[in-house]
């Protein structure tokens, strides 16, 4: 089989560097292209200097345009604007999307959504192993449990993050909503402050630290009367999620249009 030719997208991040990284690292997979965005002073640079695995001849540029040619898909993790913007054009170029990014608006959603109808998109607020089982494990437990058990969910991550709660905090928070079978949006309580009330019964409630440089960690608590069940996840190295999307982009090459979730790609949706 050929090699699966990635283009990585926010390739001057935290996570585009790490991505270069894994592509370099990965069998049956190669990097085809970097891109950032255009007032990036890193356009030109060398992607694979950059992120500290040495030379590789491909340079970053701001479009996706020439190379679109040169790939089988793009692996995203940027902002929601850029990942919007460029789920159009993988959408008529007919790439795979793997999008990493987080904090969409629900218009955003609908406009990948639409993408997804010509081209398979993977997308996932955590592309890590241990946090897609965390959810299925989470997702049972609320189906075990009843409105006796409050669902919390509670994530920490580095000073840098704009977004919040997390994706992953959300990915968990609709995990366990399926669970109980209720609409997430119409139960979450968020950025509880001053006089509250009571806790409304059956709601899922979130809760988001910042501060240095932690990865991401995350725990879905179910806390009931006079016991607590606590599901936690602590990433210790962004090659968790590079490796992940890594793996969704070879899972994606020549899968028919649609919209997926690692839970896909890791054969645990039905778990
Ligand atoms: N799903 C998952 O498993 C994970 C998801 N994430 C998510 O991934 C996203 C990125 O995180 P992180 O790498 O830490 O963030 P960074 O800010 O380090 O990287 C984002 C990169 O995207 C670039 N960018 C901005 N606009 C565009 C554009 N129009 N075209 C191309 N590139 C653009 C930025 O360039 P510039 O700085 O020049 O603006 C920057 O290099 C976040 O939403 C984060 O929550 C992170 C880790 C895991
Ligand atoms: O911004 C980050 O760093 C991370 N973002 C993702 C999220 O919003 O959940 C995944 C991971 O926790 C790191």
């Amino acid at each position: 089989m050929s090699d699966v030719r990635v283009i990585v997208a926010g390739a001057g991040g935290r996570m585009g560097k790490t991505l270069v990284k894994a592509i370099a690292e990965a069998k049956g997979v190669v990097l085809a292209g970097a891109i950032d965005a255009p007032t990036s002073p890193l356009i030109g640079r060398d992607s694979g200097e950059m992120s500290g695995v040495g030379p590789n001849g491909i340079p970053v540029t701001a479009d996706l345009g020439a190379l679109a040619d040169k790939a089988d898909g793009v692996i995203d993790f940027t902002i929601p604007a850029a990942s919007v913007a460029l789920a159009a054009k993988t959408a008529a170029a007919g790439l795979f999307h793997v999008i990493g990014t987080t904090g969409f608006s629900v218009a955003d959603e609908q406009a990948i959504a639409a993408a997804a109808q010509k081209i398979a998109i993977v997308k996932s607020g955590n592309m890590s192993l241990g946090v897609n089982l965390l959810a299925a494990l989470a997702k049972r437990v609320a189906a075990t449990l009843d409105e006796e058990f409050d669902i919390e969910i509670l994530e920490m991550h580095h000073n840098k993050k704009i977004d919040a709660p997390s994706g992953t905090a959300l990915l968990l928070g609709e995990a366990a909503a399926r669970g109980r079978g209720i609409d997430l949006a119409a139960r979450s309580e968020r950025g509880r402050d001053g006089h509250t009330g009571a806790r409304k019964p059956g709601d899922i409630g979130f809760a988001s630290l910042r501060g240095g440089t932690v990865v991401g960690e995350h725990w879905a608590i179910f806390a009931g009367p006079a016991e607590r069940i606590e599901l936690v996840h602590k990433a210790e190295d962004r090659m968790i999620f590079a490796r992940g999307a890594v793996k969704a982009a070879v899972w994606a090459k020549g899968r028919p249009a649609g919209l997926y979730a690692m839970m896909d790609v890791l054969g645990l949706k039905d778990f």
